[in-house]
């Protein structure tokens, strides 16, 4: 089952923040970024407040919502304090992500099956305040099936297994992983929910994911950061933009078929 309307893309601009945090100074500013992800047509900007903030900071959130007329996407653990933030700032969206202090980066999906006790005030919560709650899952049938049970309108499938085995050349791994993505990202339609992807993607992996007819956004962020170091982050953004549609534009052209 497809979902009407484009296939939109968010813009993580967390490792703006990592590079202008290794000085300790205010450049480059996430806002500006933001502010350049928007003329370079992206849909919405994506920002993860960590409880450690090793990157985005209070007031760049603080800066976003007041300067960026683009929807904000706010990822944040399921605590008190991320909840009292995101009431106070109302963004358009929150995507409740798991967080450990010692990670790298996510490391995996949000477990909503074993925590849905501790998440199902966080969702209503943020619910009644008018906030689009997203979960941050691995593609698994249990996941979708308890997000939807919790009352998460959105879900957002984990595209890291994905995006690593490829990078590691693990070509049928690759497959495998983008197979699990498929199949939830169509269970997650037929559930009624509006599916999201996410992590780990660049040029050579966002082909296959953005093809996916269920998929209705794409939040990248360190790849394009990245990226923007060599080649600017408006081309960068636009790369990926002409990717997506490419990509969506096959895959529909192969079902007319
Ligand atoms: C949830 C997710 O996959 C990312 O959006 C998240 O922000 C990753 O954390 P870092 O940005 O700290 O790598
Ligand atoms: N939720 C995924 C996201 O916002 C960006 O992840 P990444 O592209 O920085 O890995």
């Amino acid at each position: 089952m497809t979902q009407a309307g484009k296939l939109r893309l968010g813009v993580n601009i967390d490792h703006v923040a990592t590079i202008r945090n290794a000085r300790g100074g205010a450049h480059p500013d996430p806002v500006r970024a933001a502010r350049a992800a928007a003329a370079a047509g992206a849909d919405g900007i994506t920002a993860h407040l960590r409880e450690d903030r090793r990157h985005i900071g209070d007031e760049d959130i603080t800066r976003l919502t007041r300067e960026i007329d683009l929807p904000l996407n706010l990822e944040m653990a399921a605590t008190e304090e991320m909840l009292e933030i995101a009431l106070r700032h109302r963004p358009h969206a929150s995507c409740l992500v798991p967080e450990k202090r010692e990670e790298r980066t996510t490391e995996g999906g949000l477990d909503v099956a074993a925590e849905h006790r501790q998440l199902r005030p966080y969702i209503s919560e943020l619910k009644k305040a008018g906030i689009r709650v997203s979960l941050f899952i691995d593609p698994d049938p249990v996941q979708i099936a308890v997000a939807k049970a919790l009352g998460a309108p959105v879900i957002e499938l984990h595209t890291g297994a994905y995006c690593e085995a490829w990078n590691a050349g693990e070509k049928e791994r690759a497959k495998a992983e983008l197979a699990r993505i498929a199949a939830a990202a169509e269970e997650g339609a037929r559930q009624g929910l509006e599916v999201h992807a996410g992590h780990g993607l660049a040029f050579d992996t966002v082909g296959p994911v953005a093809a996916l007819p269920q998929v209705m956004e794409l939040n990248i962020g360190h790849f394009l950061i990245g990226e923007a170091i060599f080649s600017g982050l408006d081309s960068a953004i636009k790369r990926m933009r002409a990717l997506m549609d490419e990509a969506r534009a096959g895959a529909a052209g192969a079902r007319i078929a």
